[in-house]
């Protein structure tokens, strides 16, 4: 008999497909010099391998892109004006966590929920101790990310709950897509920052009897996805440049745009809540042993992805921040402080993740919201 999810989400996904094979995402078809991708024979069996490879199967990515669809559908009904923001972050993740079934660094939430409000644009999500409501003229972007053995799928939209900023929310909403349709396999980045940029630029919002045009935010931007590495090193910006870097088979995409009433342009501010400890991080000896610890447990719970304090103190560890001020210090973490538009402006995202297949792109996190 059929398993149907629960509300608030909390059956496992391998109990829903106990077949193991997680749904197909849209796909679309490359165009011009890449449209022989479509019914190439050595493209689909350089595409049948990958699918096999237990590397690279898709299947990872459409399991997580799978939690990713029900845990925003329960989170686009819950999330309601009065809320903590502590309540809404852990409500999303401990759906997350139930239905991607969390296992270590095998499966579980990709990168902190990011639930940045009006002016600020990315990379809050609320530290231990934040009392703070979400209040009913607010501009929520819910930025969720979900992860399969390292392939993490990132897609992010904006709540309202008054229709004054809905204008806005419609420019971004179709520059993502515009982002998403002109995406594919030798697509040059400055090129397709240009259609973003064209679409979002086409609309205006009125708010209180002022016209105000849609700007994007042209210090943000999409990026490369790779594996357990929620920036790969490519990013797609959100105004025309001369960047000749082209995407390539086999990559995945986080398509994002963000659009600004205001100077459409963020600065760092705000207490941080985002850190990863760096790829590249260099062996210094540590003499503090409260970060040599520290920096045990981020290496055991979180390897190269994004966490927050929330994580941090969920982990066991307390009175954390000097050693973990001494990490940043040393280079060996990286910290993201929230980034933030001007006072009084709004600003809204949209966001999917594709993958570059041999034959087709496919928009994975696609789903009947957005
Ligand atoms: C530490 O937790 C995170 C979580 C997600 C990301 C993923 N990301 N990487 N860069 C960005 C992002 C966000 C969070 O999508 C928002 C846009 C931001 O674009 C940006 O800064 N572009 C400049 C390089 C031009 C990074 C860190
Ligand atoms: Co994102």
């Amino acid at each position: 008999k059929k398993v149907e999810q629960t509300e608030p989400p909390t059956i496992g996904l391998s109990k829903l497909f106990p077949d193991g094979k997680y749904p197909e995402g849209e796909t679309q078809e490359y165009k011009d010099d890449n449209a022989f991708r479509t019914t190439s024979e050595e493209k689909r069996y350089d595409e049948q391998m990958a699918m096999e490879d237990p590397e690279v199967t898709y299947n990872h990515i459409r399991r997580a892109a799978e939690v990713h669809r029900q845990v925003r559908q329960y989170a686009r009904k819950f999330i309601k004006p009065g809320m903590r923001m502590i309540d809404i972050a852990n409500g999303i993740e401990d759906g997350v966590r139930a239905l991607v079934e969390e296992d270590g660094l095998d499966s579980g939430v990709g990168f902190p929920t990011g639930l940045s409000l009006n002016h600020c644009a990315a990379h809050y999500t609320p530290n231990p101790g934040d009392t703070s409501v979400l209040g009913e003229k607010d501009v929520l972007k819910v930025d969720i990310g979900v992860h399969v053995k390292g392939r993490i799928c990132d897609s992010a939209f904006t709540l309202t709950f008054d229709p004054t900023y809905e204008k806005l929310l419609e420019a971004v909403k179709a520059a993502t897509d515009t982002g998403v349709r002109e995406a594919g396999i030798d697509v040059r980045l400055g090129e397709l920052a240009g259609y973003i940029q064209e679409t979002m630029e086409s609309y205006e919002v009125e708010v209180n009897g002022k016209v105000l045009p849609v700007k994007p935010i042209d210090n943000l931007s999409g990026h490369s996805i790779n594996l357990y590495q929620i920036h790969g090193g490519k990013s797609v910006l959100l105004v025309k440049n001369d960047d000749q870097t082209k995407m390539e088979e086999g990559e995945y995409f986080a398509i994002e745009t963000f659009g600004s009433t205001g100077r459409g342009k963020v600065i760092e501010q705000g207490e941080v809540s985002h850190y990863a400890r760096r790829v590249d991080a260099p062996h210094v000896p540590l003499r503090l042993t409260s970060a040599k610890s520290l920096l045990q447990s981020i290496n055991k719970n979180f390897g190269t992805l994004p966490w927050c304090r929330r994580y941090l103190e969920r982990a066991g560890e307390s009175r954390y921040l000097l050693a973990l001020n001494h990490l940043v210090s040393q280079g060996i973490v990286q910290d993201y402080p929230p980034l933030c538009d001007v006072r009084g402006s709004m600003t809204a995202q949209f966001e999917h993740t594709i993958l570059l297949r041999p034959t087709r792109k496919e928009i994975v996190s696609r789903g009947d919201d957005y």
